[in-house]
């Protein structure tokens, strides 16, 4: 077995009297892409604010590829390797979907300083920005202001500058919330795909769970703050106190609504 890529123990998170987050235990190794579900209040924003971190654990340790990453601040987590989608928070407007792109490379490659030359760094730089958009399919919109393009292809813009600083660990926080059912489809085979490279390692919260059960290799099943189950999409779907404690109100909320 290889060393994992986050490993998360006793991940504890109190408000007050309320444990958000209790007693989480969880390994994430490379490649793997492992999503997190459960009823709203779960603690599945909580527990992502911790691993990215935006909030500090009360009791618990997050490693990160072996390093001890508990209570550290976002910018040097996120320089650490794991880069979080924000739902288009981290999307320039006025810039071309290909600039945003660049901007988030430069970033990247300033940090590496593998290219002092500056010719051949801006050539790299629009030449890997312009990959990363034939990945994500939205390289004819490479020349649009992003203010312009669909809700859809923005979060796929999104997800283009998450990957451009070549990420260890990618976020993913609810990548089709607001989509159609086409960008919903579009995107979660797009996701898929970026796996399938064996490039990535994707920790994904999503409410759609057909997205989930299309995406995850893992899944980690929280209620009131525990873990209440972790295992395949299959594991998952055949788990009668998944099904009763999340599934199951899923379908009765359907029904009511
Ligand atoms: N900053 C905070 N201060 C106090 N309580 C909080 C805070 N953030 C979250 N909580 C509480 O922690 C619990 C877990 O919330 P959290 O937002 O992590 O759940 P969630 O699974 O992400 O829910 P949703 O699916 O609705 O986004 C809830 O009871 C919530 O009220």
């Amino acid at each position: 077995m290889t060393d994992p890529i986050l490993k998360i123990s006793n991940l504890t998170k109190r408000f007050g009297g309320n444990t958000a987050v209790s007693d989480i235990n969880l390994e994430i190794q490379p490649q793997e892409t492992v999503a997190i579900i459960g009823p709203n209040g779960a603690g599945k924003t909580t527990f992502y604010n911790m691993v990215s971190g935006r909030m500090t654990p009360t009791e618990g340790k997050i490693e990160l590829e072996g390093q001890d990453i508990t209570g550290l601040p976002p910018h040097k987590i996120s320089r650490m390797g794991v880069s979080r989608s924000f739902q288009i928070n981290n999307i320039f407007p006025e810039m071309t979907v290909q600039e945003n792109v660049e901007v988030a490379v430069t970033a990247f490659h300033g940090h590496s300083r593998k290219l002092f030359n500056f010719a051949s760094r801006n050539k790299a730089v629009q030449e890997e920005a312009r990959e990363l958009l034939a990945k994500l399919q939205i390289l004819e919109l490479a020349d649009r202001r992003a203010e312009v393009i669909s809700y859809g292809d923005k979060r796929l813009l999104e997800i283009a500058v998450v990957l451009a600083t070549r990420p260890h660990l990618v976020l993913l926080d609810e990548p089709t919330a607001g989509m159609t059912p086409d960008e919903t489809k579009r995107t979660t085979s797009l996701i898929r795909q970026l796996a399938d490279t064996g490039e990535y390692t994707f920790l994904i919260t999503e409410h759609d769970m057909d997205v989930v059960f299309g995406l995850a290799d893992r899944i980690l099943v929280m209620h009131r703050g525990e873990n209440l189950f972790v295992g395949t999409p299959d594991e998952v779907k055949a788990h009668p106190e998944v099904r009763r404690a999340y599934l199951g109100e899923e379908e009765e909320e359907e029904a009511s609504a």
